[in-house]
């Protein structure tokens, strides 16, 4: 099979509430998302890039940073899988709120208010595993790009 391409996406979250973005372009327009995005070829750590794209989507630095799963996404329409490494961090951002930038507009959900309906549809699957604390694994299956078809989700 092909080399994945590898991405990250990091939430922040005290379990009550949760930063999300509302992405302002390209892949994921219009939906609300964690940060991140792919990891710089060079010999950045998975880690430092999610960490590197909050601060250039949301304009703050993550203290702590904890791996919390992987996701692989198989679209019908790309010719390779996307990996994704999800991670978590808490509230103790630096500085406290985020700013909008170029690319995203942040803003804070309760966990219960989670606008799913404007997610991507793997969404509502995992993040109540992340919400509360487990740690996951999953294969998420999609058609011209968008429409869920299939999935696998365990906790690790
Ligand atoms: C299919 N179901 C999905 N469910 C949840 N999240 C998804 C996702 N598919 C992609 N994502 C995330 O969306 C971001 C895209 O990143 P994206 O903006 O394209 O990356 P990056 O900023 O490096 O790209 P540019 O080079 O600026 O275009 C990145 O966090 C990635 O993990």
């Amino acid at each position: 099979m092909a080399k994945a391409k590898v991405l990250t996406l990091l939430i922040p979250t005290d379990g009550k509430r949760v930063l999300l973005g509302l992405k302002k372009r390209g892949f994921g327009e219009g939906y609300y998302n964690g940060f991140g995005g792919k990891v710089e070829p060079s010999d950045e750590s998975v880690e430092a890039a999610a960490r590197r794209e909050l601060e250039e989507e949301a304009g703050v630095t993550a203290k702590e940073c904890v791996r919390k799963g992987l996701l692989r996404f198989h679209f019908d329409d790309k010719p390779v899988p996307w990996e994704v490494h999800v991670f978590t961090t808490g509230l103790n951002l630096e500085p406290k709120e985020p700013k909008e930038t170029e690319e995203m507009k942040p803003q804070w959900f309760a966990v219960e208010d989670i606008p799913y309906q404007k997610m991507w549809a793997d969404d509502e699957y995992w993040y109540p595993l992340l919400l509360a604390g487990k740690e996951f694994e999953g294969d998420f299956y999609f058609e011209n790009t968008h429409k869920l078809v299939r999935h696998h989700l365990r906790e690790t």
